[in-house]
């Protein structure tokens, strides 16, 4: 008898993921501990070794809730019982800046590629469809641009290091079912229920709405859109790249920018305001708007200031970009 469909569909999926990842480098699954990250590790253990690859797992304590340690050591002996090789916590401090989710966020990525980085690993991580569908339908809810909707990619770098979603295209109540069936029991963190988490909302009130007015199937349709625009965005940006070279770095060709789609400026004027010095992180879309001013509806204003201490101006003919 072959395995139970749902963690057979585990499996599959963390085979493509692993055929991905470059041939000798080892695998270690980023594992809270929940059903979606249990689910992955199991199936991680179960095909690793059939791909002759090596496979351990990281679990991170955020010391931010009661007995985190315990729980954390617990994490590590399912996976040493899985089969994962070597299993290990992490303890982090959290800081506070962007607020309590997006500190843990930080502080649980800091952790997962310094741990990568010491074995020359790829990561594997829990995400799924409906985790993607909040994702879209919170950016939706909020304004956000083509980029934030766009959701969260199958692969990332950050840090030299490769970080992959296999469950992307699973649904929730798969890698429950894939837990069940392995006898194997997820922790259910109660931040996940807990209602003053925005997210926690749209999963719990938002979604299951938009399923009661429009019919099932709404987070596979998020998550189309997700895939959808992150193609788009992708040739923006490539588009956008080919014409900050041609407009010249940091110091561009007025009439070249003032021809190019607002899309495309604006993604050309984001780059050049990076490349002279300005955080990424820290430049606002009213930011990048206001320097489109300078280019398509200039009236005499002088120059605009950026965080980073960079100044963009026109000067004969040219937006240049440079230290404030
Ligand atoms: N404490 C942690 N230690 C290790 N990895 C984590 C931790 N928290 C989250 N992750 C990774 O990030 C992914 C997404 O995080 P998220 O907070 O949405 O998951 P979760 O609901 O806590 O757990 P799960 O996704 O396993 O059900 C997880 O699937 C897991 O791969």
């Amino acid at each position: 008898m072959g395995p139970d469909p749902a963690v057979a569909t585990v499996r599959v999926a963390v085979r493509h993921a692993l055929a991905e990842v470059p041939s000798g480098m080892p695998v270690l699954v980023a594992c809270s501990g929940g059903a979606d990250s249990l689910a992955l590790a199991a199936a991680l253990a179960f095909e690793a070794p059939r791909a002759g690859r090596p496979a351990g797992g990281v679990t991170i304590d955020h010391g931010l809730q009661e007995g985190s340690a315990a729980r954390a050591d617990a994490v590590v002996r399912l996976m040493y019982g899985l089969g994962l090789d070597p299993a290990g916590s992490v303890a982090v401090t959290v800081g506070r800046a962007g607020g309590p989710e997006a500190a843990a966020r930080d502080a649980r990525y800091a952790a997962l590629d310094d741990a990568a980085a010491r074995l020359g690993a790829a990561v594997l991580l829990g995400h799924t469809r409906d985790d993607q569908a909040e994702t879209v339908l919170l950016g939706l809810a909020r304004g956000s641009g083509a980029r934030s909707l766009a959701g969260m990619p199958v692969e990332f770098v950050r840090s030299d290091v490769r970080y992959f979603r296999p469950l992307l295209d699973l649904d929730r109540a798969t890698t429950r079912r894939a837990c069940a069936a392995q006898g194997l029991e997820p922790w259910d963190d109660p931040h996940n229920e807990d209602p003053a988490y925005a997210r926690v909302r749209v999963r719990r009130d938002a979604l299951p709405a938009l399923e009661t007015a429009v019919g099932p199937g709404v987070a596979a349709a998020l998550a189309r859109t997700a895939r959808m625009l992150r193609e788009d965005t992708a040739a923006l940006d490539e588009w956008a790249a080919r014409a900050h070279a041609q407009a010249g770095g940091t110091d561009l060709d007025l009439e070249v920018l003032a021809a190019l789609p607002r899309a495309v400026r604006t993604r050309v004027l984001r780059r050049a305001a990076v490349e002279a010095g300005c955080p990424a992180g820290t430049l606002a879309a009213g930011h990048v708007d206001e320097v489109d001013r300078l280019v398509t509806a200039w009236h005499g204003q002088r120059h605009v200031d950026l965080p980073g201490r960079v100044r963009a101006g026109r000067r004969c003919g040219r937006l240049i970009f440079g230290p404030a």
